[in-house]
């Protein structure tokens, strides 16, 4: 019989019962705001500290963990996979129509099924260490046509392992949190020196990242085919990026200022237990990758990815870019096996960024950089138009798997950008 909640899911919830993402929220109301766990059904929030104080987290592993009295979800992501499983298990048992536990109960209802518009989401993870990768084929060879020219766009390591720069972890901001248009260093035209001040080319990046579950000692790889059981899903992400700082101080050692200034993730993390049944195959990869690298199953994810803008002032917002996620060449999977293959470890709650997720049209493309090929071109937003960001410009990142009468969303990941400081 087909899965089926008690809560009302309307067809067009990115929440159904077969999804079921974790966050973090406080509820403004009478009670308590101390920052918990939840996940998110239909219009509600399921306040997970409530579920475990009522002993209904009943399974082997989870039956004494105190893993949801806590104000992140670092503890229970440690746990790993077995004690994920258990615990979709029994939220999707309490949440289903034919299960009275919940349901019946009347004031635990009400205490922990919260409406979702009256709760404040906050970062649901303890971030120590943050890496931004960039795996799309489509986006590193744009890059390389813009920064590089047309020589040799892709550099030939690109084709042999996933690249990637540490990024910032202290600067990750909860989606709806305004960024300030950064200041810095802008890269000279022709013989001019370079200039000081607000950045002109200020830009977002279409990604998702992967949050990570139990980690791996220093000295310990974690191999290849194990490590999506070290992956315990996946937000969106906003890599919000000032082309010109970039391209002046790039060289020779990666991103730094041009990217620092802040970096938006959804709330909800959707795990990969709710991701399988939209797995697909990952690009067939020529050369084939080292031994390390080759994995038994090589995975991507149908996810629908779609960037809006919604300028000062304007009531609606403009779809700039819809892409997917499967046009990712290297997988998650591969992403973690080469960050931990020189004995690097991983924590639980690292985030690794899987780069702009550009696909192969020019209406899929994940920047502003590429859509206006570093704004040489307008790209209409309504009734105005865009080369790059302007202050009071929202950017709303939004991500989708239809499923056959139910769907498996991530809801939204949105900023709106600041003046910059005079
Ligand atoms: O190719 C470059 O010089 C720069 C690329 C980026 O800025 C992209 C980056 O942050 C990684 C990614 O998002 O794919
Ligand atoms: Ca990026
Ligand atoms: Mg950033």
């Amino acid at each position: 019989m087909a899965l089926k909640s008690f809560v009302e899911v309307k067809l067009d919830s990115h929440f159904s019962i077969h999804n079921l993402p974790y966050g973090i929220f406080k509820h403004g109301g009478v009670d308590t705001t101390t920052p918990r766990p939840g996940v998110a059904i239909g219009d509600y929030v399921l306040d997970l500290s409530a579920i475990q104080s009522a002993g209904l987290f009943d399974g082997p592993l989870l039956c004494n963990s105190d893993c949801f009295h806590q104000s992140n979800l670092n503890k229970f992501l440690e746990l790993g996979r077995p004690a994920w499983k258990e615990a979709r298990a029994t939220l999707q048992k309490l949440l289903s129509s034919d299960e009275p536990a919940l349901q019946n109960n009347a004031s635990l209802k009400q205490m922990a099924l919260l409406p979702m518009d009256e709760v404040e989401m906050l970062l649901p993870i303890a971030i120590g260490d943050y890496t931004d990768f960039f795996s799309s084929k489509h986006h590193a060879k744009n890059c390389g046509l813009i920064f590089r020219g047309p020589e040799n766009p892709v550099n030939p390591n690109w084709f042999h392992l996933p690249i990637a720069y540490h990024g910032r972890a202290s600067s990750i901001v909860i989606s709806g949190t305004d960024i300030i248009r950064p200041r810095g260093q802008g890269h000279p035209s022709g013989n001019s020196p370079p200039y000081f001040g607000p950045s002109r080319k200020l830009d977002f990046e279409l990604e998702m990242a992967a949050v990570v579950g139990p980690g791996n000692e220093l000295g310990k790889p974690i191999d290849v085919n194990e490590a999506a059981d070290h992956i315990f899903g996946v937000v969106l992400m906003n890599d919000w990026s000032a082309r010109d700082i970039q391209a002046w101080e790039y060289v020779p050692l990666g991103p730094f200022l041009g990217k620092s200034f802040g970096t938006t993730i959804s709330p909800w993390i959707v795990t990969l237990d709710a991701l399988e049944p939209f797995a697909c195959d990952a690009p067939t990869q020529i050369p084939p990758p080292l031994p390390y690298l080759s994995e038994k199953i090589s995975k991507n994810y149908d996810i629908s990815l779609e960037v809006r803008i919604k300028p000062a002032g304007e009531e609606n917002s403009f779809t700039v870019t819809s892409s997917n996620f499967n046009h990712l060449y290297w997988t998650l999977t591969q992403q973690l096996a080469h960050h931990t293959i020189n004995g690097c470890n991983l924590r639980p709650g690292d985030l690794l960024g899987t780069g702009t997720i550009s696909g192969p049209e020019a209406e899929s493309y994940g920047c502003l950089l590429e859509l206006t090929w570093n704004g040489t071109k307008e790209l209409s937003v309504g009734k105005t138009s865009r080369k790059f960001l302007e202050d009071g410009d929202e950017v709303i990142i939004s991500g989708i798997c239809k499923g056959n009468g139910y769907n498996v969303g991530f809801g939204t990941c949105s900023g709106k950008i600041l003046p910059s400081l005079p």
